[in-house]
């Protein structure tokens, strides 16, 4: 049986997970993740990262272990999970006919963490994360009829009202636009600071995942091949062995990392 774990954080140890005919994730360990971080999980197409995300979020059966401040998961049953872990999915939300305003008080009355809140406290609570995330004028707006990038948005209101521990995104920058991909990396790095919240984040814009990261985290066919920081990480022979890239990274005149790319190998 495992030891009594005493470590702070979401400590990843040894996991393996995938599908019914198929490991994918393969005995993975990982630096803890510590509250008020944000980590990025990275790596190509079909490399593991959704099915590791699940897997975080309890929705798929691991073996090896997971543990948040000592309390493992592994084993535990789900709704375990979702006291502490919420996790947006790279798919988003079609045709529902609720509004904004009520898909979010809905995903908040789904959520184990909603405590004794009167039905008003829950709507201005909605609100108010409508507000942060910068959707309040979508309040009234059906969900069938917004756009890709602000159903995106919605997706992402959802999931921060829900005030999780730890914050499983997948994607969540994808159907966005610059001025909008700016804006949520910088709420999330925000909230995982006021919050003490630990947030894991799919990125496939390493420029992205590099300026906003505390911690990168590198898998390529299911194992990890790199973690850090951006600097450590990130790098040309990295890029190279997982990406098959000839890449260079170098500072724009802010200083932040940027990664370029001249070739395939
Ligand atoms: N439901 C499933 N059943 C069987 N195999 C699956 C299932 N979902 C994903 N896979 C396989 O698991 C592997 C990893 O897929 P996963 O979606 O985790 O990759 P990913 O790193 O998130 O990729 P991407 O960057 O393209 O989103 C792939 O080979 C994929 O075909």
């Amino acid at each position: 049986m495992s030891q009594i774990n005493t470590e702070q954080g979401l400590v990843i140890s040894g996991l393996s997970t995938g599908y019914r005919k198929r490991n994918i994730i393969q005995h993975i360990s990982l630096p803890p993740l510590e509250a008020g971080g944000v980590y990025s999980l990275i790596g190509p197409n079909a490399a593991g990262k959704s099915t590791l995300m699940r897997a975080l979020a309890g929705l798929q059966s691991a073996k090896g272990s997971v543990s948040l401040n000592g309390f493992e998961l592994i084993g535990k049953p789900l709704a375990d999970w979702a006291r502490r872990v919420t996790y947006m999915p790279q798919t988003l939300p079609q045709g529902v006919s609720l509004n904004v305003l009520e898909s979010v008080v809905s995903a908040l009355r789904a959520s184990p963490m909603e405590g004794d809140l009167s039905s008003q406290d829950i709507k201005q609570y909605a609100v108010s994360v409508l507000e942060r995330v910068g959707i309040v004028d979508l309040a009234l707006r059906n969900l069938g009829h917004l756009s890709g990038g602000q159903r995106q948005l919605v997706s992402l209101a959802q999931v921060l009202a829900r005030n999780p521990k730890v914050l499983l995104l997948d994607e969540p920058i994808s159907a966005l636009d610059l001025k909008h991909q700016f804006r949520v990396m910088r709420l999330v790095q925000e909230l995982a600071r006021e919050r003490s919240m630990i947030v894991l984040v799919v990125l496939h814009d390493l420029s992205v995942a590099a300026r906003w990261s505390d911690g990168i985290m590198m898998l390529a066919k299911g194992a990890v091949v790199a973690t850090g920081s951006p600097a450590e990480a990130i790098t040309p022979a990295t890029l190279g062995q997982v990406y098959g890239v000839q890449a260079r990274v170098g500072h724009c005149e802010q200083g932040h990392m940027q990664v370029m790319i001249d070739d395939e190998l």
